[in-house]
């Protein structure tokens, strides 16, 4: 039976919820929230579907206790309103570490034993606190990452080339944040080099709009959700069919200390490889300085 637990049932957690609902993905769902009001009625507008579903799911709400033999837990809580008003995944920082500790315990209690997927912002400091907190070991404990920036670049890559973005290959690494960068010597689009397709000001804006075009969707409706949950969506899939899905996401990286957005390798295990990558000396400095900042309010929050 394939569970999964569901912690923040605002825009982005209920979108992740509908999903898994609807693509028979889950066979049991727990939806926790601390506004009651909010869970009960996403508990019961899921429900409506069932009569015209293709496949039945159990969900229970508030449970903790369901939550020990759930395979997955995704965590979306937060305030996205202090992440739009400040235009920076930041301003949600001091509200989500508490947060993250306060969820992070009670999933330790619960004697969950699966993999956490967090969403949560700001992502790369959000899952280092999670991991922390829970104890558990860093592969079962991940965060979307850059998955979403790089479907994004790709998209954009995609667009100016007239290619299906999934012709696109190559990764944006660092943070899910405002220091994350395109690694151009990683991309290529129907195998030719990326970096002989587009001028150096030309990489310049497209590696900027990446992290800018979820502030526009954010301007024009005040949150994002249907990119970021299928991006989640997507790693629960992996985790539960075992892919060993090769895509960037934020989890623990030896070499600098921290959970930073780097390609691995996720199955059953959560993050079961991290894949090097020979970057270039420029590129490198930049994942270092992000690295840095991630390390730095993971130090002055955990
Ligand atoms: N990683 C990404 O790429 C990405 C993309 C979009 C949004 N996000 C982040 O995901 C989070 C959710 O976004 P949203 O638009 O759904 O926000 P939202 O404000 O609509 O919903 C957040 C929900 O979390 C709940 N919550 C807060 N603290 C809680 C706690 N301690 N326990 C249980 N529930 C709690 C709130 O009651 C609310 O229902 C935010 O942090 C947002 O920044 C991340």
């Amino acid at each position: 039976m394939r569970k999964i637990g569901i912690i923040g049932m605002g825009h982005v957690g209920a979108t992740v919820a509908y999903t898994l609902f609807t693509h028979g993905i889950a066979d049991e769902l727990v939806l926790i929230d601390k506004d009651e009001d909010k869970v009960t009625a996403e508990y019961n507008d899921l429900h409506d579907t069932l009569a015209r579903n293709n496949t039945f799911v159990n969900v229970r709400m508030q449970d903790w206790d369901a939550l020990k033999d759930a395979d997955i837990i995704v965590t979306a809580f937060g305030d996205i309103a202090a992440s739009v008003k400040t235009g920076d995944r930041f301003g949600e920082v001091k509200l989500n570490a508490a947060n993250a500790k306060e969820v992070g315990k009670k999933i330790k209690d619960s004697g969950f034993k699966g993999i956490i997927i967090n969403i949560s912002n700001p992502c790369d400091v959000v899952s280092q606190i999670l991991q922390k907190t829970t104890g558990f070991k860093e592969n079962r404990v991940f965060g979307t990452g850059t998955f979403l920036d790089t479907a994004r670049m790709q998209r954009i890559v995609g667009e100016k080339l007239n290619q299906d973005p999934r012709n696109v290959e190559g990764f944006v690494l660092g943070e899910h944040g405002s220091s994350q960068f395109t690694a151009w010597s990683t991309v290529r689009v129907n195998n030719k080099i990326a970096l002989q397709l587009f001028s150096e000001d030309e990489q310049e804006k497209i590696s900027e709009q990446s992290n800018k075009n979820a502030f526009l969707v954010a301007k024009g409706k005040g949150y994002t959700s249907y990119a970021i949950a299928t991006c989640a969506v997507r790693l629960v899939e992996a985790v539960f069919s075992d892919a060993r899905l090769y895509c960037p996401v934020s989890t623990y990286n030896p070499e600098f200390k921290t959970y930073i957005g780097y390609p691995a390798i996720v199955g059953r295990d959560g993050v079961e490889e991290l894949i090097p990558l020979k970057l270039t000396e420029e590129e490198r400095n930049k994942l270092a300085t992000s690295a840095d900042k991630i390390k730095e309010n993971v130090d002055k929050l955990s």
